[in-house]
């Protein structure tokens, strides 16, 4: 690390190489979840980056990583009026709702149909805008066609790209949650500050979001996982399998038990599969989402008012709540 103040064009350059490596690493460790280098390397990078912004804040950028900590107090939140409709899910409850479901679409399509199944992952739907690669908003569902403007409070979101891997236009939708093990540590301080506690990650990961101080946002660990794209821009997928691969190639992180499936009842095995394996994830799922593949497909079924034809979230019975409790051993 050099000691002499930089010039402003070394430090420009030396600012744009040590973003360019911070983001790689945060990419690495929040949406690949395959980190390549201890955290005492990025932290001294990032102290680096930190020391040329304080010295040149002209240099600052959006994605620069020292822009996620926050720090913004805001107001309130503004609308947001979604130009694709964010829709909801018919939800099943039996393996008799999802194989009548199977029937429904098989006669809709007129031909076999071939299924994406997904975790349902419990957390909160939000929706993100990219401008020629940046990310220019995030916002909530709300109801559907009216949600908040919580952009500032994304950017603090580690697994949100600030920047996609190409500099296209495209929204994209997924879901914001908190992971069990953060949501355990929160409660903790929580109690141990005289604080209510919150029931489950879900409230956990909602209460989070709407905080109007943007640090606190940043320190509540909250991750993603996408699965929709609202406006394809250049994307060229077909099929919801290949639109999963497509979000991940550009730089978002998708949830890595995705199915493809060819028959009902290989959904319905992938059903009882993740009924079993849920407790072991390290985030709260309520179900499975099971999508027409082909998007084709999709086209022709359409939406009813609030959902789509083409997809059914089968929701697991209420058992136990799911809220970890302590003595469950996190390695
Ligand atoms: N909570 C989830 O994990 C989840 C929710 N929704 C969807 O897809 C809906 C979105 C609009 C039409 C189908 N997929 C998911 N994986």
């Amino acid at each position: 690390m050099s000691e002499i103040p930089l010039t402003l064009a070394a430090a420009t350059d030396k600012a744009k190489e040590l973003r360019t490596q911070l983001n790689q690493y945060s990419h690495e460790y929040y949406v690949a979840d395959q980190p390549t280098v201890e955290d005492y390397v990025y932290d001294r990078l990032y102290k680096e980056l930190v020391d040329i912004e304080t010295e040149y804040p002209d240099l600052i950028t959006s994605d620069s990583p020292t822009q996620r900590v926050g720090g913004k107090i805001l107001q309130g939140f503004e609308k947001v009026t979604h130009e694709v409709q964010m829709y909801s899910l018919n939800d099943g409850f039996s393996k008799e709702d999802i194989y009548d479901f199977d029937e429904r679409v098989q006669k809709l399509a007129g031909k076999p149909v071939g299924y994406c199944c997904e975790l349902k992952i419990d957390g909160l739907a939000i929706s993100l805008k990219y401008e020629n690669g940046k990310f220019v908003q995030g916002a909530t569902r709300g109801d559907g066609t009216v949600g908040e403007n919580i952009t500032e409070n994304l950017k603090t979101v580690k697994s949100i790209p600030l920047e996609l891997k190409k500099p296209i236009s495209v929204e994209v939708r997924g879901e914001c949650y908190m992971p069990k093990q953060s949501f355990v540590n929160l409660n903790k301080e929580r109690e141990e500050a005289g604080q209510d506690v919150f029931a489950n990650p879900r409230n956990a990961a909602a209460g989070s979001l709407r905080q109007l101080d943007t640090s606190m946002v940043a320190k509540r660990n909250l991750s993603t996982f996408l699965y929709t794209v609202a406006d394809f821009g250049p994307m060229t997928a077909q099929t919801q399998f290949d639109a999963l691969n497509e979000l991940s190639e550009i730089g978002f992180r998708t949830n890595p038990e995705k199915q493809l499936c060819q028959t009902i009842d290989e959904v319905w095995a992938y059903i009882e599969e993740y009924h079993e394996k849920r407790t072991d994830l390290p985030y709260e799922i309520d179900g499975i989402v099971i999508k027409a593949n082909e998007f084709t497909i999709q086209d022709e079924l359409g939406f009813t008012v609030k959902a789509p034809r083409w997809a059914i979230a089968y929701k697991f019975p209420p058992e136990e709540a799911q809220t970890v409790v302590e003595e469950i051993e996190w390695t």
